[in-house]
């Protein structure tokens, strides 16, 4: 009689699909006391380059109110905060309680009075708790990549934004080319993970690699962008296309 076949572990059913929403909401609250560290580590300080980029692309001025949604520690909010200044507001929303601790306590220790702009919300970017056309800009710095309907999370960033404001949507980019699809993968499996390794996080970074396989490369973005209703969207390829940053134009 065969051998009846083992229950899947775990890790071995993680190893076989993209984890569930409360997974990845576990996974990011692991990972929250070490993020920021290993994201400057691993990209050689380049990714707050990139949010720099990506926050300008917004389009944020003195006094708007604006969204980082997914705000995770809080990168973008901050940088936010100093583009509407203090008579501005940045909401920044997640649904990790342990990355807006995280967030909150960097919040505490920097000194700029700006940063007073910035409500931290604990909730769901699927099912926004505001107002539909309340925000002038919005980002979302390396979220809608991690959100299971990205469908309805553009339906979402849609409705809460006002006519004429964009949002800007940097992650990965999930390339046509071969040679970066495959650099980027050598990358995570050489260099990330065996570094996140050092901290028992091997499988949350592994997650990395199939949540960019799942993603959208930046021609699907654009057209998702338009299907909701968008007037304009283009994306740009940064990091010399290891990264991309979608602008849509509501
Ligand atoms: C800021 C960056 C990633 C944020 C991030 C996003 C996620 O969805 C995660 C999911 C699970 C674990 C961690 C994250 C996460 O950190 C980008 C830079 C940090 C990356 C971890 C570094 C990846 C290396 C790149 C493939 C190549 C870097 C090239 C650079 C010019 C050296
Ligand atoms: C990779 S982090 C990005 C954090 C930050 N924006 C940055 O650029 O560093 C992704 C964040 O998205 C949050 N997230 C994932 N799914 C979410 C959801 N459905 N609603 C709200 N936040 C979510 C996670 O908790 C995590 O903090």
């Amino acid at each position: 009689m065969a051998s009846a076949t083992p229950p899947p572990t775990s890790s071995s059913l993680w190893r076989s699909r993209v984890p569930c929403s409360a997974e990845r909401q576990g996974l990011f609250s692991r990972i929250a006391p070490v993020y920021d560290k290993l994201n400057d580590v691993l990209s050689l300080g380049q990714h707050l380059i990139w949010k720099r980029m990506s926050v300008s692309w917004a389009g944020a001025k003195r006094r708007d109110r604006v969204l980082d949604l997914c705000c995770g520690s809080g990168d973008l909010a901050f940088l936010l905060s100093q583009k509407v200044g203090p008579d501005g507001q940045v909401c920044a929303l997640d649904f990790s309680k342990d990355q807006l601790l995280i967030a909150t306590a960097r919040q505490d220790l920097y000194w700029k009075a700006c940063y007073k702009n910035i409500k931290w919300i604990e909730g769901d970017a699927l099912d926004l708790p505001f107002a539909d056309s309340c925000f002038d800009a919005m980002t979302v710095g390396y979220g809608l990549r991690n959100l299971l309907d990205k469908q309805r999370a553009m339906k979402e960033i849609f409705r809460v934004l006002k006519p004429g404001s964009r949002v800007s949507i940097l992650d990965f980019n999930k390339s046509t080319s071969s040679l970066i699809t495959q650099s980027q993968e050598w990358m995570i499996d050489n260099v990330v993970v065996p570094v996140a390794s050092n901290y028992r996080l091997s499988k949350e970074y592994r997650y990395l690699k199939a949540s960019i396989a799942e993603y959208l490369t930046g021609k699907e973005l654009e057209k998702l962008a338009k299907e909701v209703g968008f007037s304009d969207a283009k994306h740009y390829e940064i990091a010399g296309g290891l990264m991309g940053n979608l602008v849509a134009t509501r």
